[in-house]
């Protein structure tokens, strides 16, 4: 369908580095779908916004904006905290929305899928552009839940800022320390807002210090809640000294007030105003040594006097350098606290050209994205982010760049700054910059189409799916030729389900979901192995003698070491046919087909007839491991869930009582508020279908949260019952 669309020339010089986003079908699909009501096909996609109606800004003016003007954000969270609330105020006030979109309606700009609307949830980022005071900001909203961490990841690594949202009667929840830790890892400066602050139970205070000693951040308090659960009604602005008070007849919180606080209607505030305001300034006069001079020469005496702009412009650069982050409160949901949070975003988050981002690319077409709906654009200034879709050999992770000889340097700078893990020798994997990490699947499942005929589509639907979700992984089994899919979680994995249905039209049928379990060895063992095959007039001869043991540190590939004299004059491509075998021989353990790991092999002798090729090498390398790993003690590892689980105070016993049935270890017991949260570990297996058993638990009041913590070691009697169980299916995977 996109061939239909007009195509521009793109001025490289001006692109910057430019991620891909490979933009998925279903959401090129679902413009399309909006679009045809307007659209003639074959017609050009940037006369869009005059064609659909009045929800949407003319995008034109917003194009190119100084570079300094620009803030490529992200909204990152614990599922649930409001983030989808959040942008949908954002949209509405900046004025690129007419109405207000509620998740609980499921009628939202950024929440697009209908796996989204329908279950009220984030599962794709997706990105919006709009102005807020003559500033352009480019928004990504990601989602909040584990099963779709990717997700996050790779929109972390174009952005400039993010906006962490907290659900300000919860604090810092499990996967805000996730989001929070990668943001540190792409060094990402960012700014809080303490949402939820209507709800009963919510405190400012409480969220604060969880920020402080969770998340071990030094929050620096820009505001001040007015009341906080039902009494809330707006906020202190520490920095000016003003009130932000809602209009309570506003239904859609435009009409909003700010005063100065004074002396004779406020006085109590406004004390307390001063001294959260000469907290703040002494706070941010030890991050930053130019505005310590200016506050230690000039305003020593009176802190009042010093203006607003001068501490405005220090936190930008504290948050900048991100030795502290600047803390908001308000209510999306209510509508109070929004405006100033923009206000914020503009104020305190970089520029793309206060980041060191020097890489030039090249594509061949540009959209600017507008949730499901994209304007073709012809150039595009550094510092924007922008999709580019027709592109059939690349994955999300990757980096596109102009030339060869560019992408050469830029490997070689990202080697410099030690961002690239030890690089491989052949060249493709030379040319490519840091990726994304992509997490190791935890869930598998065999997955069939309604009939052999259909396999293709399948096959063609898992592909594209793959591209766009690298967590995503699948596999053939060998000896059922069953597709399996692998996936982070019960969740991921429906709604890869629903979205082979959904957009690929098949309807396919899932196995019982099983849990991916990794293998170990507890003894060192020997074993030798020959190889003798003659294929035409060629004779293939191989003998191997190596060592397998355990060890401590973990590692999920084997830790491959040659005795002394062995290896030494060995070729390259020996030496590279030999690892291959060792890592094939790695992936399928003995007791149940499953990755073995933190194990050393020792290469004692190798005896390689001349003229045997490589194959013959690695598959006799391949066949002495698996020997040596069936003579070894085995040992099956489980993945360990770390567990959060939020409840009302009276059901704490119901769900411990069910954790200890699941092999569960609690770490501690949390009181917050009426609430007791149980935070602890789970084996994975224990846990599937959790959320249906939690919900009648607790009469559907509860939540929970799960991440994995590690691979840790079967108890003997559960092993055995695992492996009694599986005993007709060891050799799934
Ligand atoms: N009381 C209250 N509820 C809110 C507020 N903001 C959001 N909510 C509610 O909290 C729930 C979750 O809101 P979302 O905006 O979908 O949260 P999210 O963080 O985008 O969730 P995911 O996309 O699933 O990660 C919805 O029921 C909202 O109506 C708020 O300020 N106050």
């Amino acid at each position: 369908m996109f061939s239909h669309l007009g195509k521009f020339g793109v001025n490289h010089k001006k692109t910057p580095i430019l991620h891909i986003n490979n933009m998925c079908c279903s959401k090129i699909k679902a413009s399309l779908k909006r679009l045809k009501l307007y659209v003639p096909l074959g017609r050009n996609y940037s006369s869009l916004p005059g064609l659909v109606g009045n929800d949407i800004k003319s995008l034109h003016s917003i194009i190119s904006p100084p570079i300094a003007k620009i803030r490529n954000i992200g909204i990152m969270a614990h599922i649930d905290a409001g983030k989808t609330t959040t942008t949908e105020r954002i949209l509405y006030y900046s004025g690129y929305t007419r109405s207000l979109g509620d998740v609980d309606d499921g009628d939202t700009v950024t929440d697009f899928m209908a796996q989204e609307r329908e279950r009220g949830i984030t599962i794709q980022s997706a990105a919006v552009t709009f102005d807020w005071k003559g500033y352009r900001v480019n928004l990504i909203d990601t989602p909040g839940h584990v099963d779709f961490t990717l997700e996050v990841e790779r929109c972390l690594r174009v952005l400039d800022g993010a906006v962490a949202v907290f659900d300000a009667s919860a604090g810092v929840e499990a996967q805000t320390l996730t989001v929070w830790r990668q943001a540190d890892k792409h060094k990402i400066p960012r700014i809080c807002f303490l949402n939820k602050m209507d709800k009963t139970g919510a405190s400012f205070k409480y969220a604060v210090e969880s920020i402080r000693e969770k998340l071990k951040a030094k929050p620096l308090l820009l505001q001040l809640p007015l009341g906080e659960g039902k009494a809330f009604k707006g906020v202190v602005d520490v920095v000016s000294k003003e009130k932000l008070v809602w209009n309570r007849k506003s239904e859609d919180g435009k009409d909003f007030e700010r005063k100065p606080l004074l002396e004779m209607s406020d006085a109590e505030l406004l004390k307390e105003t001063t001294e959260a305001r000469n907290a703040l300034i002494e706070q941010v006069a030890d991050l930053d040594d130019e505005f310590a001079d200016l506050v230690l020469g000039e305003f020593s005496e009176n802190f009042d006097l010093l203006p607003a702009e001068k501490l405005q412009t220090a936190i930008h650069r504290v948050t900048l350098a991100q030795t502290a982050v600047p803390v908001l409160c308000g209510s999306a949901l209510k509508n109070k606290g929004v405006q100033p949070l923009l206000d914020a975003i503009t104020m305190y988050l970089p520029s793309p050209e206060e980041r060191n981002y020097e890489f030039l690319e090249r594509i061949s077409r540009l959209l600017l994205p507008f949730a499901d709906q994209h304007i073709e654009i012809p150039s595009l200034t550094a510092g924007n982010i922008a999709l580019t879709v027709g592109l059939k050999h690349t994955a999300t992770g990757d980096t596109i760049v102009s030339s060869k000889s560019s992408a050469l340097a830029a490997a070689r700078r990202a080697e410099r700054e030690g961002e690239k893990k030890p690089r491989q020798n052949n060249e493709a994997e030379r040319l490519l910059l840091a990726g994304v990490e992509i997490p190791e699947p935890v869930f598998f499942c065999t997955i069939e189409p309604p009939s052999v005929a259909r396999q293709p589509d399948l096959d063609y639907a898992l592909k594209c799916l793959q591209r766009e979700d690298p967590s995503l992984k699948v596999k053939l089994d060998p000896d059922s030729g069953q597709t399996v899919l692998c996936g982070m979680g019960e969740l991921h994995i429906e709604i890869i389900h629903d979205r082979i249905k959904r957009e690929y039209g098949l309807e396919t049928y899932l196995g019982p979901l099983q849990v991916a379990y990794r293998e170990t060895i507890l003894n060192a063992v020997h074993a030798t192995d020959t190889l003798d095959r003659t294929l035409g007039d060629k004779r293939h001869l191989v003998t191997v003698e190596l060592e397998v043991k355990p060890i401590e540190a973990s590692s999920v590939t084997p830790v491959i070491k040659y005795a002394a004299g062995v290896g030494e004059d060995l070729p390259k491509v020996s030496q590279e046919a030999i690892e291959n075998g060792i890592h094939s021989a790695c992936l399928q353990g003995p007791l149940l087909g499953s990755p073995v790991q933190d194990v050393a092999i020792t290469l004692h002798s190798l005896i390689i007839h001349p003229g045997t090729s490589t194959t013959m090498i690695s598959a006799c390398v391949s066949r002495c491991v698996q020997k040596a790993l069936k003579k070894a003690d085995k040992q099956v590892l489980e993945p360990l869930m770390n567990l959060e689980v939020t409840m009302m105070r009276d059901y704490l016993s119901p769900v411990l009582a069910d954790l200890a049935q699941r092999r569960g270890t609690i770490q501690e017991i949390q009181t917050r508020q009426e609430n007791k949260i149980v935070i602890g570990f789970v084996p994975l297996a224990e846990i599937m279908g959790y959320s249906t058993v939690l919900r009648t638990l607790t009469s559907g009041s509860a939540t929970f949260a799960l991440e994995l913590s590690n691979y840790q070691a079967m108890n003997p009697q559960d092993q055995t019952t695992l492996l009694s169980r599986r005993s007709g299916l060891t050799q799934v995977l």
